[in-house]
C-alpha cells in the first residue's frame, strides 16, 4: 500500500540531531567524495564544501590528478587524493575507511571510469550515495544494479531516472516505476525535481521547501555532499536523504528575499546552510 508524508519542520525534528557539545572531528564523521573529471572539477568542490557546511568532521575528496589544485585551492579544509590520471578517474582508491562516501558530481563516463566503478562496486560495502554521471554509468550497465549495497541512495534528477528505469507516458507511472525499482534494489530515490520526492519503497516522501532559485548548475552536486555528510555522521539512509533535501531547499527559501530567483547559484545554497540549521533550533 501507497503511503504519502510531507517533508516538513515537524517531520525533520523526529530524527535531526543538534551536535553534541562533547563531540569532535574524529567522531563527527569522515566523507569521502568521488569524482571530477577535466572542465567538472567544480561539481567535487561543491559537494565537497557543501558536505563540510552541513556537519561532517572530515571530508576527503577522490579527484584526477587535474582536480587537485583546484580543490585545495578553493576549500583548504578539505583533504584531497588524486587518481593516476590526469583528466579522469581510472583507479579509485583509498587507504582508510570513510564512513560515508558520495560518488559521480563530474565524474564522466569514460572507459576507465566505467571499469573502475564497476571494481568499486563489487567490493565497496560503505553506504553510498550515488549522482550524476555515476548514476548515467549505471543505466548503460544495468547489471550493475545488483552490486548496490542494501540502502544505497540514489539522486536522480528526471532525465537520469529515465534513463535508469525507463521512459515514462504519465506521472502516476513514474512512481510505480520508480517504487519498483526502489523494492527491487532496496534502494532510496532521491526523485529531484519541482518538488523533489523520496522514494523508500512503497512510502512516498514529498519535499515542501524550495523554490525555482535552485535551478542553477551544480545545485544537485551540493545536494549530494549534504546528503553523504549526514550519512557519515550516522544518520539513517532515509533520514539523511529527508534531511538533506529538506534543509537544500530551506536554503534557497531564506536566500531569495535576498537574492531572487535569478542571481541564487549552488554557492548560495551553501553559505545559506548555517541559517537553515539554526532554524530546526
Ligand atoms: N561546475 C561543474 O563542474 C558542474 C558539473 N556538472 C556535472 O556535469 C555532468 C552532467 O550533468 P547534467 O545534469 O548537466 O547532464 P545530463 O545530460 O545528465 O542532464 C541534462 C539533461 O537533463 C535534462 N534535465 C535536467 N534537469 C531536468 C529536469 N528537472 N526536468 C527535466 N529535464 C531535466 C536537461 O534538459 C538535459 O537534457 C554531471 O556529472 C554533473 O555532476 C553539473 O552538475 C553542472 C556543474
Ligand atoms: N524549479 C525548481 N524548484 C525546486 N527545486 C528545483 C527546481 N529546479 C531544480 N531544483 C532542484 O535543484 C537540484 C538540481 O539538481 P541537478 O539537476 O542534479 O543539478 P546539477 O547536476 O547541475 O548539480 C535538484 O535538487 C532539484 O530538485
Ligand atoms: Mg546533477
Amino acid at each position: 500500500m501507497i503511503t504519502s508524508i510531507s517533508i516538513d519542520k515537524n517531520e525533520i525534528l523526529k530524527y535531526y540531531k543538534p551536535m553534541a557539545v562533547d563531540t569532535h572531528k574524529g567522531i563527527q564523521g569522515h566523507a569521502l567524495i568521488i569524482g571530477g573529471s577535466y572542465g567538472k572539477i567544480g561539481a567535487v568542490c561543491l559537494s565537497s564544501k557543501a558536505a563540510l557546511k552541513t556537519g561532517c568532521g572530515l571530508v576527503t575528496a577522490f579527484v584526477p590528478k587535474c582536480g587537485y589544485e583546484i580543490v585545495q585551492t578553493f576549500i583548504p579544509e578539505v583533504m584531497v587524493l588524486t587518481d593516476v590520471k590526469k583528466k579522469y578517474i581510472s583507479n579509485i582508491s583509498f587507504e582508510f575507511q570513510p564512513n560515508a562516501i558520495g560518488i559521480g558530481p563530474g565524474i564522466g563516463q569514460h572507459e576507465a571510469t566505467q571499469k573502475t566503478f564497476l571494481k568499486f562496486l563489487k567490493t565497496n560495502t560503505i553506504p553510498l550515495v550515488i549522482d550524476a554521471d555515476g548514476l548515467n554509468i549505471l543505466s548503460q550497465n544495468k547489471s550493475w544494479f545488483l552490486l548496490f549495497p542494501s540502502r544505497t541512495i540514489l539522486t536522480p534528477h528526471p532525465k537520469e531516472l529515465e534513463r535508469l528505469i525507463g521512459e515514462w507516458t504519465s506521472e502516476e507511472e513514474k512512481f510505480e516505476k520508480t517504487i519498483s525499482f526502489s523494492l527491487q534494489y532496496n534502494v532510496i530515490i532521491v526523485m529531484k525535481g519541482a518538488p523533489t520526492h523520496v522514494i523508500d519503497g512503497e512510502t512516498i516522501y514529498k519535499n515542501r521547501t524550495g523554490n525555482p532559485a535552485l535551478a542553477t548548475a551544480g545545485s544537485g552536486d551540493v545536494l549530494k555532499g549534504i546528503i553523504t555528510s549526514l550519512l557519515a555522521q550516522g544518520y539513517e539512509p532515509l533520514q539523511a536523504a529527508i534531511l538533506g533535501v529538506y534543509l537544500h531547499g530551506l536554503t534557497a527559501d531564506i536566500a531569495l528575499p535576498k537574492t531572487g530567483f535569478q542571481s541564487f547559484i549552488a554557492s548560495d545554497v551553501i553559505d545559506n546552510l548555517g541559517a537553515a540549521f539554526l532554524s530546526l533550533g
